[in-house]
Formats: structure tokens, C-alpha cells, sequence
């Protein structure tokens, strides 16, 4: 058996959006190789194009020219900042719906929820419905369910967004943990950058409109890390540097 060298390859992707004076040209030959097992934090100006990066990657829109490869051409699974959970379905019944469009078999289905729901610390909750639970749970269910897509590669757009700090702290051990136990590849896109220094093994900072790459720093920091740890403070300021210039450079 041979090994993948990269879990999501990306050679000169170029996304523009309309067409004559009105184009916005999202992506501009944006290259990047993920490998196996590697988290990735993708940080950048509002606007710069890392939503439409991460929706190529999941096959959602298709690229203007360029390429995008993924690891024995699975599909990833995507996880936004709404949770967007069925709110007449059970925490259960949500994480059940991608196991049955799957075609999984209803015994195993009970068996792979429960797993699933132990993973991220909500199986006593599975009866409840989503109005039921905080903020930070709903994110759970949704990871979960997530999850239960069973693909080697995970896509987050800002999941964590619109979590309050204490909870956020909470979810980037789980992320972290979960990413360690299942060997996944992450792509987190994040507006954070000391959610991108606690998170990432490598950041990739994007040049806004067209998006380039343009700066990326390997995060040597040992695991576990902590968010107001001072090695995570230096690496975030120095992201906070880059991303100022950038900023500046684009007059935004
Ligand atoms: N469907 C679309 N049609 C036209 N323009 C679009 C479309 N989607 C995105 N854009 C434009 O493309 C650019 C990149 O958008 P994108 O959402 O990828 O950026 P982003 O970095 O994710 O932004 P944010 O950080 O604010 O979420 C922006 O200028 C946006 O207005």
C-alpha cells in the first residue's frame, strides 16, 4: 500500500465570480498541498476568498481554472458556524440523518450515533431537541453529524464564530482530541488568529481580492497548547502582523 503525500492538493486555483467590470476575482492561482493528518488554519481579510476556497475543496462550486485533489477523491465533509440542525429532529435524529442517506443499516446506525455522540460528550442529551441545548452543544451535535460522514478530510468555516470565549476554549480541546484520535486533515478557516496559533499545525495567511497565498507560518508549538499561553501570544502576533500589513497594503 502506498501512502498519500498530501490529503488535499490545490495547484493554480483561480475563482471569479461575474463577468465584465462587475467580476470579482475571488481566488487567483492559489496553490496549497495539505498533508495527511495536518490541521490547517487559514486566515485572511473579510472578503478574501476563504469560503469560496473552502466550497471548492468540498465540490460545492467548481474552480474558474486550476485543480483541486483530495485523497482517494473523497468528498469532505463542511461544518459552518450555524450548526444548522433540523429543529424537529433529536440531537440523535441529526446525527442519524447522514448514516441513513448513506445507507448505513438501522442497527449499526444506533450503534455508530452512540459512538458518535460519546465522541463529542452529548450522550445523555441525544433525546433532546437543538432549541434545548446552549450555543456551544448545538456546535457539538453538528460536529457530530459531521462526523458521521466517516471522511478523512474535515472543512470548518468559522465553527467556532459565534461561541463565547470560554466555550471556545472548551471545543478546541475536543477538535484537537478528536483530529488526534481519527487522524483527520482539517482546513479551519478562522477570523481568530489565536484560535489559528492554538489550532493549526501550519497558517496560511490569504492576500484579499483576488486571494493569493501569500504568507504561511509553520506553529511548532508542543501539544497540548493553551490559548493565553505566551508561545501562542508570540505566534498570534506575529500573524496579527502580517495580517495587518496585508490589510493596510489593500486599503481596507
Ligand atoms: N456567489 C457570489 N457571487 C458574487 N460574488 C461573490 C460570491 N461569493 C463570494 N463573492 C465575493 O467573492 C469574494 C470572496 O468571498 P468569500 O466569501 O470567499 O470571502 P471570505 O474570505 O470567506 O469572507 P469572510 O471572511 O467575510 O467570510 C468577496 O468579495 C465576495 O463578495
Amino acid at each position: 500500500m502506498t501512502t498519500a503525500r498530501t490529503a488535499v492538493t490545490l495547484s493554480g486555483v483561480s475563482k471569479v465570480y461575474g463577468r465584465g467590470p462587475a467580476a470579482v476575482h475571488a481566488l487567483d492561482s492559489v496553490s496549497l498541498d495539505i498533508a495527511p493528518g495536518e490541521f490547517v488554519c487559514l486566515v485572511g481579510a473579510s472578503g478574501c476568498g476563504k469560503s469560496t476556497l473552502l466550497s471548492l475543496v468540498a465540490g460545492l462550486d467548481t474552480q474558474d481554472s486550476g485543480s483541486v485533489a483530495i485523497v482517494d477523491g473523497a468528498r469532505p465533509a463542511l461544518m459552518f458556524q450555524e450548526p444548522a440542525l433540523f429543529p424537529w429532529l433529536t440531537v440523535a435524529g441529526n446525527v442519524t440523518l447522514p448514516l441513513r442517506l448513506r445507507g448505513v443499516p438501522r442497527p449499526r446506525r444506533a450503534e455508530r450515533v452512540a459512538e458518535l455522540l460519546r465522541s463529542v460528550h452529548l450522550e445523555e442529551f441525544a433525546r433532546r431537541r437543538p432549541h434545548q441545548l446552549s450555543g456551544g452543544m448545538r456546535q457539538r451535535v453538528a460536529l457530530a453529524r459531521t462526523l458521521a460522514l466517516d471522511t478523512p478530510v474535515l472543512l470548518m468555516d468559522e465553527p467556532f464564530g459565534a461561541l463565547d470565549a470560554m466555550t471556545r476554549d472548551i471545543l478546541h480541546d475536543e477538535i484537537e482530541r478528536i483530529w488526534q484520535e481519527r487522524g483527520l486533515t482539517v482546513l479551519f478557516v478562522t477570523h481568530n488568529v489565536r484560535e489559528a496559533a492554538r489550532l493549526g499545525d501550519r497558517i496560511i495567511l490569504l492576500s484579499s481580492r483576488p486571494g493569493r497565498v501569500v504568507w504561511e507560518r509553520r506553529v511548532d508549538v508542543p501539544r497540548p497548547r493553551r490559548i493565553d499561553s505566551p508561545e501562542i501570544a508570540e505566534v498570534a502576533a506575529e500573524v496579527t502582523d502580517r495580517l495587518r500589513r496585508e490589510v493596510g497594503r489593500h486599503g481596507h
